[in-house]
């Protein structure tokens, strides 16, 4: 579904991505870890088109992102879930979920409201607390309305960004059951996260970065590739 070849990226003189390699195949959890600042957020971004890359492809199913514009990629069904979350405020949880339909509109109007109801089906929490605002929720509720606005686009492959920063243990356990009931869904994911013991029980397969290269990569289920995962980047 997505396949990254040799991508170089540049924030200026500064070169993050050196040549990095990712593929995800339909239906896959891949997580993309390392340490702080090797460039997991610019690998998502690029391929999201927030930041152009400087040589390398991008394809996804079949067609090439390389200098598309952020709304036309997500147009082709990527939908990009943010570190920030960037939850509207002054607006309701419906509202911010409703301006999914708007940065992202892939459904006709005249099924947005089955899309809204097929999230709050997904999200029951959201549902009762669709009346308050977005950003007096929760932190862990904040991130499941981040990913239900997007998922109001009907993303084919969905990115997310450290899904389970600053929230508490038991917190971000929810947040991967999330992200396990979307994969059990069908929905394509790649997942940069640093909890990397707990995304890997979710995932289907990683990559590790380290100063903007791919430095392992394997099967999440398998005991031999997660050891080899654990020595390259010492967690
Ligand atoms: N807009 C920018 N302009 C200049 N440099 C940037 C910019 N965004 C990121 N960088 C730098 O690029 C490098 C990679 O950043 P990136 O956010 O991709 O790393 P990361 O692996 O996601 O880090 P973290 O785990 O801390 O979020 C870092 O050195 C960062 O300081």
């Amino acid at each position: 579904m997505l396949e990254l070849k040799q991508l170089h990226t540049h924030y200026g003189l500064s070169h993050v991505l050196q040549g990095v390699n990712i593929t995800v195949g339909a239906g896959e959890v891949v997580l993309l870890c390392g340490r702080n600042g090797v460039g997991k957020t610019t690998v998502i971004k690029t391929i999201a088109g927030w930041v152009a890359p400087t040589s390398g492809s991008i394809y996804f199913d079949g067609v090439e992102l390389n200098g598309l514009a952020p709304d036309r990629i997500c147009r082709l069904g990527i939908g990009l879930v943010p570190e920030d979350r960037r939850i509207f405020p002054g607006l309701t949880v419906e509202e911010n979920i409703r301006l999914g339909f708007l940065q992202c509109p892939r459904r006709p109007a005249a099924q947005s409201r089955r899309a809204l109801e097929q999230v709050y089906g997904q999200f029951p929490r959201l549902k009762e607390r669709r009346k308050q605002m977005g950003t007096t929720l929760s932190g862990g509720e904040q991130q499941m309305l981040a990913i239900a606005r997007v998922l109001v686009g009907a993303p084919k492959l969905l990115l997310v960004d450290e899904p389970s920063e600053g929230l508490a243990p038991i917190i971000a356990d929810e947040i991967f059951a999330i992200i396990e009931r979307l994969r059990a869904d069908g929905i394509t994911i790649l997942m940069v996260e640093q909890n990397v013991h707990r995304a890997l029980d979710v995932s289907s397969r990683f990559y590790a970065l380290e100063r903007g290269q791919v430095i392992a990569q394997g099967n999440a289920g398998s005991r031999v590739d997660r050891d080899a995962l654990m020595k390259a980047i010492a967690v």
